[in-house]
């Protein structure tokens, strides 16, 4: 069971539910954390169970960020919106940073995250248990 973070603008969260809807069979039996008003979307439209984090402009990128750091976080489906700006764009590049920083897989468009979730439901995240085998736990 691996740790995926969904996470939507608001004119690409029907793009979301859409995708997510399409791959539930491969999303169910993992578990799911969002940002609050994506992970609501979610929710209404799907039988998936998630844990809401705060909204994106109220730090929920932050703290999908601090489990990054963490390496806690096992893949992320971020559909950016490239055409608005957003108050809260120094949290967005912290977490994108922060995915490069630990070499977590990141989709920021609907195209890779099908590409990752095909892989996801192939078994090519086995590797990810590994890390979460061998990585120190905070005492
Ligand atoms: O703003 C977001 C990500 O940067 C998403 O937040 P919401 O899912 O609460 O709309």
């Amino acid at each position: 069971m691996l740790k995926i973070a969904l996470i939507a603008h608001d004119r690409k969260k029907d793009e979301m539910v859409n995708f997510v809807t399409a791959y539930e069979h491969v999303f169910d039996g993992h578990k799911l954390y969002a940002t609050g008003t994506t992970g609501q979307r979610i929710m209404d439209n799907t039988k998936l169970s998630i844990h809401r984090f705060m909204s994106g402009p109220l730090g929920g990128d932050q703290q999908i960020g601090a489990l990054v750091a963490e390496n806690e976080m096992d893949l992320i489906i971020f559909l950016r919106d490239p055409l608005m700006a957003q108050p809260h764009e120094p949290d967005i590049i912290a977490l994108l940073r922060l995915c490069d920083v630990q070499g977590i897989p990141c989709a920021t468009n609907v195209a890779t995250a099908e590409l990752l979730v095909r892989a996801l439901d192939r078994g090519d995240f086995a590797w990810r248990e590994l890390v979460h085998k061998y990585k120190p736990g905070i005492e």
